[in-house]
């Protein structure tokens, strides 16, 4: 089991990871999730020992990593695929490796096989693609058979057959009683990879709970009602009556309106009184991709100044009003799951006290530099602006 309490890392005065605990647990793969800049690496970094804490500790069976006895044997990780020398064949590159840490020879063809890169074992990895870097990384990994496995994107670079490799590779080492915790930005590969999520925003802890529970928590149902494409004054009167009697309307690209709020059956009998008739009415879940964004937008550093909700914000059909946001889960509705509030007992990101799966904060934790008084960043903020921020 890993597990970190309190873990904090400062790079100058910057706050790359704040006050973090959690637990990855065995037989089941975690997934470690954020956005750009969150500290995914960095946690990742200090669970390895290449990197000390500021403040805080995590450990691999009850050990630091630098103590942990024959750590090459226990832990394996993929943590950057380039780190190769690239003017070595890919099996002198696995040999290298094994000899370090008493690993017999015959174990590097068994990982070499298992990653599907026998055939180029002997070519140099300076020519090798980036998911072929990805499977030596992966190679690399689970060269000392180890029980506790680390990986920081492993899908990255890798085609569509590369990626359902990897996801059966992670749930097969996990259901052999593996630890196995793996990093990636993309919710969707996580939803279908993983048992469990750890999610950060800028270094703190937004959610640690199950998949199944993220989901249920997370999804929103709404309606999409279409009325008849001939008349658009059917659907702004609609959009007005839905609107009076409390529901949230969005206009979707292809004419029809995104309706929360309001129940299905109520739907029908507000478009009945108001003589509107209706091509579609029909329910729907907002995905978990979208969600998941949702939770980290105002944790999110790094963003376009061009398009500054890309996936977040859809394009209005021709002649459209601009509608408020698409409704925040659990902000106003009942029975929609909360996300963490802005300024949650002065940690930004921070879950609410309480919330499934968030520990408190440790009594006598250190001051929480992100509650300075400066206002969280907004959704919006460039990179640049908030560098200046700080
Ligand atoms: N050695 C370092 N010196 C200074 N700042 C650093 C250092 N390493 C990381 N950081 C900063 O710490 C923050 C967290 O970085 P980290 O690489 O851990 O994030 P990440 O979640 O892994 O990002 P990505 O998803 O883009 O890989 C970033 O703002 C980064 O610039």
């Amino acid at each position: 089991m890993i597990e970190a309490v309190g873990l904090t890392k400062r790079y100058g005065a910057k706050t790359a990871v704040y006050n973090l605990s959690f637990q990855v647990r065995p037989g089941t793969v975690t997934g470690f999730l954020g956005p750009n800049g969150s500290g995914k690496s960095t946690t990742m970094r200090m669970i390895l020992g290449l990197d000390a804490p500021s403040a805080g500790q995590v450990t691999i069976g009850g050990y630091p990593y630098r103590k942990l006895p024959n750590a090459p044997r226990q832990v394996g990780a993929l943590l950057d695929a380039k780190a190769v020398h690239g003017g070595r064949h890919a099996r002198n590159h696995l040999l290298c490796l094994a000899q370090l840490s008493g690993i017999p020879a015959r174990r590097v063809d068994e990982v070499l096989g298992v990653v599907g890169l026998q055939e180029v074992a002997r070519k140099r990895s300076k020519g090798f693609s980036l998911g072929m870097g990805q499977r030596l990384g992966i190679a690399a990994a689970l060269l000392g058979d180890p029980q506790v496995l680390l990986f920081d994107e492993p899908v990255n670079g890798l085609d569509p057959e590369g990626i359902l490799w990897v996801r059966n590779l992670m749930k097969s080492l996990a259901a052999e009683g593996r630890t196995v915790f793996v990093s990636s930005h993309l919710m969707s590969e996580m939803a279908l990879t993983a048992e469990h999520l750890i999610v950060i925003g800028r270094g703190q802890l937004l959610a640690d709970m199950s998949v199944t529970d993220f989901i249920s928590a997370n999804s929103a149902d709404f309606a999409r009602v279409r009325t008849p494409d001939t008349d658009p004054q059917q659907r702004e009167k609609l959009s007005g009556a839905l609107t009076e009697a409390g529901g949230q309307v969005l206009p979707e690209p292809d004419g029809a309106l995104r309706v929360t709020g309001l129940p299905l059956p109520r739907i029908s009998d507000l478009a009945h009184q108001a003589d509107v008739r209706l091509w579609e009415l029909s329910p729907h879940q907002a995905s978990l991709e979208e969600a998941y964004m949702r939770m980290t937008q105002g944790a999110v550093d790094y963003r376009s100044t061009v398009d500054q909700r890309a996936g977040l914000q859809e394009q209005l059909p021709p002649g459209a009003q601009p509608q408020p946001h698409m409704p925040v889960p659990g902000q106003g509705q009942p029975g929609w799951y909360a996300p963490p509030p802005p300024q949650q007992g002065g940690q930004p990101f921070a879950m609410p006290q309480g919330a499934p799966g968030v520990p408190p904060a440790p009594a006598g934790t250190q001051p929480n530099p992100y509650a300075a008084p400066q206002a969280p960043a907004s959704p919006e903020m460039t990179k640049r602006d908030s560098e200046e921020a700080r």
